[in-house]
């Protein structure tokens, strides 16, 4: 992969497998920082693998994703810093695809919401009736929309690492009973809501990722990308497969056509570039990003 990104003005302190944070520069990590940068990159991940070429316009159009969701979250905090702030300026070379953000703690949890049973929810279901521990209806079939949101968290391994799925039990144990359930409230509020938004424009959110962190007020914010299709199942409610995800299932469909899964994958062709990229560019005319 190549190295990250030098910015006028800041300092990288950590690498995603597409993203990049930054602190100011002149500061020593993002504890100290009163201020972060988060650079969404051009790159798509498939299998655990950054993959060759990045798409071009990914970063700018998942970090408007996230941008189109935090203004319709109203009643839930979030850690974008107010345009008007006077902080480290944002490089104009990056300001399309990235989010000048505060510094929160975060907590250690992974706040999960599935709507439909699908992945290791499905496998987990055939066998135990169950997610995570949730108990489900018996007859429901892959794809399946499930009764009601079911919150499923996991414990945020360290980077790179996968994360582990814990009991909301668990997670009290973590954080304590108040913010366990201000999390599980939260996190089930927002993804009824966004999921009935994207419904509108016959977009599927079929499951979700939310990271909260708590500010130097003490207040609970939702935090880094928030409802993107990196941190989201989207599905496309007008397509014959309706389980394929909306922007990577061309490059999943030609991988699985053209790489054996041992070492890394190879380069992508122009073609799927291309259309993968129209794809990012389809789900955010579809929902109006
Ligand atoms: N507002 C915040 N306050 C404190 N920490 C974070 C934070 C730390 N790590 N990550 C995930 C990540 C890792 C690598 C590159 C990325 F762009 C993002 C997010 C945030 Cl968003």
């Amino acid at each position: 992969m190549t190295a990250p990104q030098e910015l006028p003005g800041w300092r990288h302190v950590s690498s995603g497998k597409v993203r990049e944070l930054y602190v100011p520069a002149g500061v020593d990590d993002v504890a100290s920082a009163s201020e972060l940068l988060l650079v969404a990159s051009d790159r798509v991940s498939a299998y655990d693998f950054a993959l060759e070429p990045p798409i071009p316009g990914k970063g700018e159009l998942l970090t408007r994703l996230s941008r189109f969701w935090f203004d319709r979250i109203a009643d839930v905090p979030n850690h974008l810093v107010a345009p008007d702030t006077d902080g480290t300026p944002v490089p104009e070379s990056v300001a399309a695809r990235s989010m000048h953000v505060l510094p929160l703690a975060m907590f250690p949890v992974e706040c999960v919401v599935r709507g439909y049973l699908v992945g290791s929810g499905w496998a987990e279901y055939r066998e135990t009736q169950s997610v995570c521990g949730v108990p489900l209806p018996a007859g429901l079939s892959e794809g399946d929309r499930l009764p009601e949101p079911i919150y499923t968290p996991a414990y945020k391994a360290p980077q790179g690492e996968h994360d582990e799925n814990i009991s909301f039990e668990q997670t009290v144990e973590l954080v304590g009973r108040d913010d366990a359930e201000a999390l599980r409230e939260r996190s089930l509020r927002v993804y009824g809501e966004a999921a009935a938004i994207a419904l509108e424009h016959d977009v599927v959110i079929a499951d979700t990722k939310f990271e909260f962190g708590r500010d130097t007020d003490g207040t609970i914010r939702i935090a880094d990308e928030v409802l993107t299709s990196d941190s989201s199942r989207y599905w496309d409610a007008r397509s014959g497969n309706r389980t394929d995800s909306f922007d990577k299932q061309i490059v999943r469909d030609w991988l699985s056509a053209n790489w054996d899964r041992q070492g890394t994958p190879p380069v992508l062709p122009q073609e799927i570039v291309e259309r993968t990229a129209a794809r990012y560019a389809e789900l955010i005319e579809r929902l109006g990003a």
